[in-house]
């Protein structure tokens, strides 16, 4: 679904990515991880085009991508969650969601005509909401709903784009222990064709969502693998040194 092939960025003389090849199948559940300043986000900015790598290319549903504009990757399928911006925050969760579902289905631009025409659209942001049981907030603006739920309004609005593959970049980071058990048990019901990366750094959540993991040091990926090989590879707990008592938890 998604592929990078000796993909590298260098900011001056850094290497922030360094010939990384990593790929995802329909359904995968890969986090990436890495300590701080590994080059997760340049990644996922080389991924989603924010970013364009220095050499190697990214190939999305066999595609070559590496010189497609953002919003033509998520035309394609390539979608990651962003943080709801002010339009939206004054919007309510449904009104936010329909004009998502209208975008993606070239509608948008016919807004002003007949509301009666974006009834299926709206139908469409209802029943994803009820999915990942946002539906008692569908009316009211997400500016009034808790921090926590703000971040599954993100993932309604990414899911309503239709991904085939979903980028999350630490979706519960500054919510609740309770919220963000909510936000992965969404995660868990997600449909089963999307590919989904995480990149996560709390290890109890990457080590109780992902099938995969991958390990990012210094640009260079260190290890791919399942996750108890993982947890118990030398080179990532060397990598996580002083940091070891997640991975002993998460590989218990
Ligand atoms: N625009 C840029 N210009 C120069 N250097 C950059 C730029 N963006 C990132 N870097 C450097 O590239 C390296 C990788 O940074 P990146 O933010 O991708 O790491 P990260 O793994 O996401 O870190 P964290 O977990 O702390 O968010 C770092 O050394 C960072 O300082």
């Amino acid at each position: 679904m998604i592929q990078t092939v000796d993909l590298c960025k260098r900011f001056g003389a850094l290497v922030a990515t360094d010939h990384v090849n990593l790929s995802l199948a329909p359904g995968d559940r890969h986090a990436l991880i890495g300590p701080n300043g590994a080059g997760k986000t340049t990644f996922i900015n080389l991924l989603t085009g924010m970013l364009r790598p220095t050499s190697g290319r990214v190939l999305l549903d066999g595609a070559d991508v590496t010189a497609a504009p953002p919003d033509k990757r998520v035309d394609l399928g390539l979608v990651r969650t962003f943080q709801i911006n002010t339009l939206f925050l004054d919007m309510t969760v449904l009104e936010a969601v329909t004009l998502v579902v209208l975008a993606r289905t070239g509608a948008v631009r016919s807004l002003f005509g007949s509301l009666r025409r974006h009834e299926p659209a709206a139908g469409e942001a209802w029943e994803l909401l009820e999915r990942i049981g946002l539906a008692q907030d569908a009316h009211r603006p997400a500016r009034q709903l808790a921090y926590g739920r703000q971040r599954l309004v993100e993932i309604a609005l990414a899911l309503a784009r239709k991904p085939k593959v979903l980028l999350l970049d630490e979706p519960a980071a500054g919510v609740s222990a309770a919220d963000s058990r909510h936000v992965f048990a969404v995660l868990d019901r997600l449909p089963q064709d999307i590919a989904i990366l995480l990149i996560e750094h709390d290890m109890n959540l990457v080590f109780r969502f992902a099938q995969r993991i991958s390990v990012l040091v210094a640009g260079r990926l260190i290890a791919t693998g399942l996750p108890g090989d993982i947890a118990r590879d030398p080179r990532v707990r060397e990598a996580y040194l002083g940091q070891a008592a997640p991975l002993e938890a998460a590989s218990a």
